[in-house]
């Protein structure tokens, strides 16, 4: 059998009391678990003595209880590289350009050059370890030009790429000084993958425009002087899983007073992430409270946000206004014997969480931008079908796509989003569970499982009928 190899910027699987880094660790660990193989990437640790990633050898550890034969293949990065490619390119550019804030973005091209020198460096690294037929599958915007970097080391394996964040219009991805030699290493893969059909044409217009593509088929391009595919993979949950993390989870949202006085809970689940749209969602509770005084004492909202990427000056940022914001709200409308919002900047273990999202009437699941948010589906799949809460959710999530059963808001409109929110609390039974039964429907189809498995089988070579000609223009050089 083919090995899977995963490569991802974190290698970051999951420990007993620790929450999830992010969505995407969960994802990969399903693919590995059905087949087995290397998952390689950086292990988190920052080495304030290494010297920038040169010759570096990963450090292999098996993972143990997962079913199948899994090994860690994991490198520390340099302070220098963490500075220049973690916080300097992929999430000082890439992160707030691809979600639509460029005026976020803070090009420096020694970043840049780092972005490149670590990606290259991680493709020496990993290639000692690469055996003929092994599949890769890249992930992230971390390491857009690993393929390439691979391809200049004699690798002729299948690889595939795919991108958990969104793809942005070509105007903004035009913001970004080195786009166009950026986006040209794409060429490297054999299998370009997307969350949604929007983010999949938004890269192909931008190829095209760009001149650096031409379509063959709906889903074929030649790029480069090779065949590359796109395709659009949701990334999902596994609602069996969670349902049974849910049911035996012990933890409690609500305090046994609250409880008793049938006060109904919303919750929000974010890593501390601008993109996340908390000061917007904030706004949205405290306007709820000023219109309508009658949900006053009926409701607290409760706010997990375990901190992301503070050593990126934007995310320390908005941690303070956030800090603030909370301040404002609870000193404005609290009494006695009841807190409007709690604010949790720390994170929680999966298992537990999965217990809370049971018990919140609400999961307000409201980001400006998102490539998928798995906390959505997460809060679809953990509700108890008899008695399910509602879910408010932005439309400029990925998920918004799949989950149109979900009251779908703008997460700009805060008296929108006020409304939506009372609306989902004041929601007959027969209608939350008509809504509720929809959206399982959609995650029991569109299954984690699903996505790694098709995703997998795009990834197999393409069978032409025709062999294809190329111009010499358009030869990989
Ligand atoms: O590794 P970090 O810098 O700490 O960040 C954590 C992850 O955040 C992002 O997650 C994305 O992937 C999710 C799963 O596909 C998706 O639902 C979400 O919309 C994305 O934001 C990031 O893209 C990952 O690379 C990070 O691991
Ligand atoms: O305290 C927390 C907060 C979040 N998560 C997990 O982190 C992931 C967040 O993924 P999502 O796609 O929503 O967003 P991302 O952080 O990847 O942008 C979800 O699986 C959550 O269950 C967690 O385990 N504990």
């Amino acid at each position: 059998m083919k090995r899977l190899i995963i490569v991802s910027n974190r290698v970051a699987p999951p420990q007993p009391g620790r929450a999830a880094p992010g969505g995407l660790v969960s994802g990969v660990l399903d693919a590995l678990r059905n087949v087995g193989g290397i998952w390689f990437g950086w292990n988190g640790e920052v080495d304030d003595a290494a010297a920038p990633l040169g010759q570096a050898s990963p450090q292999l550890h098996p993972l143990a209880g997962q079913g199948a034969d899994i090994t860690l293949a994991t490198v520390p990065l340099s302070r220098q590289d963490y500075e220049d490619y973690y916080c300097g390119f992929a999430n000082g550019v890439l992160w707030p350009s691809f979600h639509y804030r460029s005026d976020l973005a803070r090009y420096d091209p020694c970043a840049y050059a780092g972005y490149l020198r670590v990606n290259r460096a991680l493709a020496r690294a990993l290639r000692p370890l690469l055996r003929d037929g092994d599949v890769l599958w890249v992930h992230d915007y971390h390491l857009i030009p690993f393929a390439q970097a691979c391809r200049e080391l004699g690798v002729t394996n299948r690889i595939g790429f795919f991108l958990h964040i969104p793809f942005p219009a070509a105007q903004v991805v035009e913001t970004i000084p080195p786009h166009r030699e950026l986006l040209r290493m794409l060429r490297g893969y054999d299998l370009l993958g997307f969350q949604t059909e929007r983010d999949r044409l938004a890269c192909i217009d931008y190829l095209y425009q760009q001149r650096e593509a031409q379509p063959l088929s709906p889903y074929l391009l030649a790029f480069g002087g090779r065949l590359v595919r796109t395709g659009v993979y949701p990334i999902s949950v596994d609602v069996a899983q969670i349902q049974a993390m849910a049911q035996q989870s012990r933890h409690h949202l609500l305090d046994a007073a609250a409880r008793a006085s049938g006060r109904q809970a919303i919750l929000s689940v974010d890593r501390l992430d601008y993109s996340k749209g908390l000061p917007e969602r904030f706004r949205a509770y405290e306007h709820l409270l000023e219109q309508r005084p009658d949900y006053r004492r009926k409701v607290q909202f409760i706010q997990i946000a375990p901190p992301s990427r503070g050593d990126v000056a934007t995310y320390r940022r908005i941690r303070e206004q956030l800090d603030a914001s909370a301040g404002r709200i609870n000193g404005r409308f609290s009494e006695l014997d009841w807190l409007p919002l709690r604010y949790l900047t720390k994170g929680y273990e999966r298992s537990a969480l999965m217990g809370l999202y049971r018990q919140a009437r609400v999961g307000l699941v409201t980001p400006l931008r998102d490539g998928m948010n798995l906390v959505a589906k997460e809060y679809v799949a953990a509700q108890n079908p008899d008695d399910p809460g509602v879910l408010v959710l932005s439309q400029f999530a990925g998920a918004a796509v799949e989950l149109e059963a979900a009251l779908l808001v703008n997460p700009y409109d805060h008296a929108a989003t006020a409304a939506a929110l009372a609306r989902a609390l004041d929601m007959p039974l027969a209608q939350r569970r008509e809504r509720h039964q929809h959206m399982l429907q959609v995650l029991q189809h569109n299954s984690q499982t699903q996505w790694c498995r098709h995703f997998l089988r795009d990834l197999a070579p393409v069978q032409l009928r025709q062999p294809l000609v190329i111009p010499a223009s358009q030869m990989l050089h």
